[in-house]
């Protein structure tokens, strides 16, 4: 795996434009090897035929010269071999007609097969990484725009990779027959061209630099974007009425990108004229010095036709291949950020060796927390310092704390979404990352704040719970009913079959209470669980529902391990230990009855809360 910052480092190389289409070409390949050969050789037919048409015209010429002559000598007509050559440029212009038609299909299929092979590249390389990768703006960024043009680019450079290719077949083949007019033309029209090369190359180069140099500033313009036309966010845009400033802000962000943006097109383009200008005057030299050998003789009418042609398809073969080379910095801009991407780091980076048991070395441990302090990537204080804790099955433990003070954080840890900085967490006496995956996650039922609103049907919503019964219709009831979501189900006119959210058509949006219950359902699908985790889902149902639906929770999770984090007193109170959390560390613990008795802070937001009921 090729260190990042090596990929970041970018290729002042001129030749910096073809960085990517080796890897464009392996990735054409390994989709599929026969349109990669069928591409490959009608592109090599299509930069052939050219000369041979070219060629063909000096024949059909010179041989209508020779029977012209014929004619004038001999009075009789004899014209079957000019007529032979027409009718094989005939056969020349449907082959390239085969051969063009041909690539073009072959490129439709293979942007279909290709779009879907990146696509799922990128969906799978997704499922490897840590959750740390998702809440990384700039990686998270990365994603987006590796999955926005996955079917189009990566074929896209491989099509100009190979225009380019034959270009380069038809210039040298062209070459090849102008060599016999006089090999000083052929040094010439390669000088003429060079220079308008060389800039075309050097000014894609900086295109490519600039614009990911300004890929934070194209980032902020599209967030500013997604904040103005999406449902989600439009609803308190219009209410604040802050569609004006941020409009504002989306313009300026463009102006910073436009003005040097405008800069580079200008540089590019009057550079690219004046140095077209010294590849026109060569070529029209040599067209002259053309005209003068077929006036004085030097040559045949038909080799004039011949090397004219050559001449007018070279320059236009020319110029096509400078607009291949300036569309190629984007194709590289995608193509470096999808490596990146493809590339990144999976999740596993602890240097001890990973066992993968299905079993702890004392069961009914339950779950240990032993000195665990954690630090999010980059932050300057630990979300949660020397953490000491122990849950038993048939316990219920509640965490409570003000905003901030790293009860989410934990439960990330638990779940092994995060591995602690420091100390370690047990489950049953193994280390949480000596535990297999699959045999940990399957003992966990969680619940979060943000859970998943599925744009499913209701009883997928609920099977999501535990994807070996994720179609289960009787499991779906069942965990409906412990959730409390059975009765509001009953009145859904498609009942289970209901469809959900508003992205598809039908679907039905449910209350924040409804939708919680539906989350409660789904934990309560995960049968095997026995850790079960609520974090904060109840914070739409009013303090006495959250309070029945803990209790119920409790009675059907008896010889589980519980764990409830809440701001709610009245909920907290139920359960069998209570933690205080304060900046990322345990301040109070204990039973509710034992935390009133401390006087502490635990019973003065008891107090409060309980004031603020009466
Ligand atoms: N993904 C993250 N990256 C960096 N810092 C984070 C991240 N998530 C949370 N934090 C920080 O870690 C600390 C603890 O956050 P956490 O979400 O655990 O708090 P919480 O107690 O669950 O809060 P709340 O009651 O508001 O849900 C906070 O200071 C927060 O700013």
């Amino acid at each position: 795996m090729r260190p990042k910052s090596r990929s970041h480092t970018v290729d002042k190389n001129m030749l910096g434009v073809f960085r990517y289409s080796r890897r464009a070409i392996t990735l054409v390949w390994q989709t599929s090897p026969s349109l990669t050969i069928g591409i490959a050789l009608a592109t090599l037919i299509s930069g052939l035929l050219p000369a041979a048409m070219a060629y063909v015209g000096q024949l059909i010429v010179d041989a209508v010269v020779a029977a012209m002559q014929h004619y004038e000598d001999s009075k009789t007509l004899d014209y079957r071999t000019a007529l032979n050559y027409v009718v094989l440029e005939g056969i020349l212009v449907i082959a390239t007609a085969a051969a063009q038609r041909s690539l073009a299909a072959q490129q439709a299929i293979l942007r279909l097969l290709l779009g879907q092979k990146v696509n799922t590249m990128i969906l799978e390389k997704a499922q490897t990484l840590s959750l740390a990768h998702f809440e990384d703006s700039e990686f998270y960024d990365k994603l987006i725009r590796a999955r926005r043009d996955a079917s189009s680019r990566p074929l896209a450079l491989v099509n100009k990779t190979f225009g380019l290719l034959q270009n380069a077949i038809t210039l040298t083949s062209f070459a090849i027959l102008l060599w016999k007019f006089s090999p000083w033309v052929l040094v010439l029209l390669v000088a003429g061209a060079l220079p308008s090369f060389i800039a075309e190359a050097k000014f894609s180069g900086d295109a490519f630099r600039m614009s990911r140099w300004r890929s934070p500033e194209f980032r902020h313009q599209n967030y500013v974007e997604t904040l103005l036309a999406r449902e989600d966010h439009i609803k308190e845009v219009r209410l604040y009425q802050l569609g004006q400033r941020f409009l504002q802000r989306y313009r300026n962000i463009f102006t910073t990108i436009f003005n040097e943006t405008k800069r580079l097109i200008l540089r590019r383009e009057s550079w690219g004229f004046a140095l077209g200008i010294i590849g026109t005057l060569v070529f029209y030299g040599a067209y002259g010095w053309i005209v003068t050998d077929t006036v004085i003789g030097a040559i045949t009418l038909g080799q004039m036709t011949m090397y004219l042609i050559l001449f007018k398809q070279g320059q236009s073969a020319v110029s096509a291949s400078l607009t291949s080379i300036s569309g190629m910095y984007e194709d590289n801009l995608y193509l470096s950020n999808l490596y990146e991407y493809l590339e990144q780091p999976t999740a596993n980076t602890s240097p001890l060796p990973q066992k993968n048991s299905t079993q702890g070395p004392q069961p009914n441990d339950g779950i240990r927390f032993e000195g665990v302090t954690f630090h999010y990537p980059d932050a300057a204080k630990p979300a949660l310092s020397n953490i000491n804790l122990h849950i038993t099955p048939g316990q219920s433990l509640a965490i409570v704390g003000e905003n901030g003070s790293g009860k989410t954080t934990l439960i990330k840890l638990l779940t092994r979404l995060y591995e602690p900085s420091e100390g370690r967490i047990l489950l049953d006496g193994l280390d949480l990352k000596n535990w297999d995956e699959t045999a940990l996650l399957t003992r966990i039922g969680v619940i979060f704040q943000d859970f998943v609103r599925y744009q499913f049907i209701v009883g997928e919503n609920i099977g999501a719970g535990d994807d070996s019964r994720f179609d289960d219709e009787e499991g779906w009831k069942h965990a409906a009913q412990l959730g409390k979501a059975s009765d509001f189900i009953g009145e859904l006119e498609q009942g289970y079959q209901t469809q959900l959210g508003r992205w598809f058509k039908g679907g039905q949006e449910l209350s924040g209470g409804q939708w919680q219950k539906i989350a409660l359902a789904r934990a309560f699908m995960r049968q095997d669980a026995d850790i079960l985790v609520l974090d904060e889902p109840t914070a739409a149902m009013d303090a006495q529902a959250e309070a029945t639906i803990f209790q119920h929770f409790q009675e059907h999770t008896k010889d589980k391990m519980a764990i409830l984090i809440s701001h709610r007193f009245s909920t907290v109170r139920l359960a069998h230990e209570i933690i205080v959390m304060e900046h990322g560390e345990i301040k109070e613990r204990g039973t509710h009855e034992s935390l009133l008795k401390q006087q502490g802070q635990y019973a003065h937001l008891f107090t409060l809360q309980a004031k603020g009921y009466r």
